[in-house]
């Protein structure tokens, strides 16, 4: 059965300082099944972001549908909930990373990964446990675990960010070229823990320029070029 299935979809932005309309994607049609991991290829500029973004609606898509099958709701279009429905969404079903950390300031790691488990209502024992057990498993060392990410590297940052998503165990998560700025060894985490959340039936979309990173990790590649699903998967 279909978990997630994008059917026309497109969107312009608006330059208002120029007063141009960008035409950033049109005609996008695929579908997504439960438990698969799809990656999206492209050039540059040609909308990859744009599709994951309207799929956390950040951005409000002009046209089409993307229709999701919730747990709580059924089926349900994203582009047409309302906005206290996509709260829960974010809060319990659908994961969202990018490279970039945006977070609440003041607040320190462990106290971050800890308030991601705590919102979706389980006790601070079982938050304490399992955010110790991500910060762990992305390997950010001890001593960065009770400060401030503000000062934090860009792959640690990164690794952080992961952590925050992964510990809610989403049903889909939503990865906007989270590997851009780690080591090897960092990849090889997130490589890792991407095929443990896949054994654990999370349905993942994502977005990767490395594409030795997605080779034999991804079930489909689509090809914004030829808007469809290509088995070869090059970037174009
Ligand atoms: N918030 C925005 N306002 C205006 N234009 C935008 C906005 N977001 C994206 N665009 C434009 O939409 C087009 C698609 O951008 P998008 O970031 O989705 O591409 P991409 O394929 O992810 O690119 P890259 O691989 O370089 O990250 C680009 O021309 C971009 O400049």
């Amino acid at each position: 059965m279909t978990f997630l299935k994008v059917e026309g979809f497109g969107k312009s932005f608006t330059i208002s300082h120029l007063n141009q309309t960008i035409r950033a994607v049109e005609q996008i049609d695929f579908s997504i099944d439960k438990g698969e991991f799809i990656g999206i290829t492209g050039k540059s500029g040609s909308g990859k972001s744009t599709i994951l973004k309207s799929i956390y609606r950040t951005y409000l898509p002009d046209e089409g549908k993307i229709l999701y099958d919730s747990e709580e709701y059924g089926l349900i279009d994203l582009l047409q909930a309302e906005e206290r429905k996509i709260l829960y969404l974010r809060k319990y079903e659908i994961g969202y990373v990018s490279q970039f950390l945006n977070v609440m300031p003041r607040t320190t790691s462990r106290e971050l990964v800890e308030q991601s488990v705590l919102e979706m209502g389980k006790p601070a024992s079982v938050a304490k446990e399992e955010a110790e057990y991500v910060l762990s498993h992305f390997e950010l060392d001890r001593k960065l675990w009770d400060t401030y990410p503000n000062t934090f590297s860009g792959g640690e940052k990164l690794r952080l960010n992961i952590a925050m998503a992964a510990v809610k165990k989403p049903r889909l998560l939503l990865l906007d070229e989270p590997t851009a700025s780690l080591d090897e060894q960092s990849k090889v985490k997130v490589r890792e823990l991407i095929e443990k959340l896949k054994k654990n039936g999370t349905t993942l979309a994502g977005v990767f320029h490395d594409i030795e990173f997605m080779d034999g990790l991804c079930d489909k590649v689509f090809d914004m070029k030829r808007r469809q699903y290509t088995s070869e998967g090059a970037v174009i």
